[in-house]
């Protein structure tokens, strides 16, 4: 009887100071498992007298089932202290910002050029490309250049072989319309072209331009400065200025060059602008005759004007970036910026 009293009690305080379920689990087994204290008692029954056998065993029972209680109650408290914990941890904040999600970005040549196309094919022109690998005919003789013009040396244009060149502008696609014969033109042409220079920070040996080509009956010099001044407003802003200087290009006469007002510092002089408030843009004028005629347009009934812009400078400008190398080095640091 003392000895039930003692397992009792020391099973109670083992319970009361099991703090996780594994502890009050070896409790259970060291009272009531196989080999529990408990258990031992039971089995000891065939020593005791058959008359006290009954009351014995209910005496048994009765311990049982109080230190059964005691584990149940106890495991209840722990289950729910453990689950309370685990809902103190595992709390989200749905007031988080959330992660954002990488997403792709546009190359910063990609949102020039589509800004470009857009404005142009808003005014009425077709977008035509054409083979960058191209016969020296349409590349240098169609467009004026006669054969010992410095363009044509191997300083500044790669050559295939002595009929073949990778172009060094995307005027060969112009020429090819025009041969066509399908007259009025109004077309840009964008695309790669190639530039034996020397690799620095505005220069690479493969770049892109978009080149412009309207001909028509009465195209004047005027219908070339609205178009371009236009094009500037819309692509730099309403209050952009433009201003044509004269210029030499072999297919075109005259030519100009049109610079555009800053649109960092409005045309007062800035870092950006190096102090002169204008920023070159591009390069324009009015086909050259002989061009018209060489691809079988006749001068006299048809007149036209052409330009050319580079878009890794349209792009490098627009967003203030001084490494044209950026463009090409595809650090995503970089061009997830866009
Ligand atoms: C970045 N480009 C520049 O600085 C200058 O580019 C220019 C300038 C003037 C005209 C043209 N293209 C052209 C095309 C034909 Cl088919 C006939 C006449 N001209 C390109």
């Amino acid at each position: 009887k003392e000895k039930l009293q003692k397992i009792k009690e020391e099973a109670m305080n083992r319970i009361a100071a099991s703090d996780d379920l594994t502890k009050l689990n070896d409790v259970r087994v060291a009272v009531l498992g196989k080999k529990g204290e408990l258990t031992a008692v039971l089995k000891s029954m065939k020593d005791v007298l058959p008359e006290e056998r009954p009351a014995f065993g209910q005496l048994v029972n009765e311990v049982r089932s109080e230190i059964e209680d005691k584990l149940e109650n106890a495991k209840k408290a722990l289950e729910a202290k453990e689950l309370e914990l685990r809902l103190q941890n595992e709390v989200i904040d749905v007031t988080l910002p959330a992660k954002k999600n990488k997403v792709g970005h546009r190359h910063p040549n990609t949102i020039a050029l589509e800004e470009v196309e857009r404005i142009f094919i808003g005014m009425g022109y077709e977008v035509v490309e054409g083979p960058e690998v191209e016969l020296d005919y349409y590349n240098f003789e169609a467009l004026n250049i006669p054969a010992n013009h410095p363009a044509k040396d191997e300083q500044d244009t790669f050559y295939i072989n002595n009929e073949i060149v990778l172009r060094t502008q995307t005027s060969p696609v112009q020429v090819r319309e025009m041969e066509k014969g399908k007259l009025p033109i109004r077309m840009i042409a964008p695309g790669r072209v190639f530039r034996a220079d020397e690799v620095d920070a505005t220069h690479s040996p493969s770049f892109h331009q978009i080149e412009g080509l309207v001909i028509d009956k009465h195209i004047t010099f005027s219908d070339l400065k609205g178009t371009l001044e236009e094009f500037a407003r819309e692509l730099f802003g309403p209050d952009t200025k433009v201003k044509f200087r004269p210029h030499h290009f072999p297919f075109t006469e005259p030519s100009a060059e049109m610079d555009v007002t800053c649109f960092k510092c409005g045309g007062k002089g800035c870092r950006f602008c190096k102090g002169e408030g204008w920023i070159e843009i591009l390069g324009c004028g009015m086909v050259h005759p002989r061009v018209l005629r060489m691809s079988g347009i006749d001068p006299e009934e048809y007149s036209g004007f052409a330009f050319g812009v580079g878009l890794e400078r349209i792009a490098l400008l627009k967003y203030e970036i001084d490494d044209m190398r950026l463009l090409y080095e595809n650090d995503d640091r970089f061009l997830k910026q866009f």
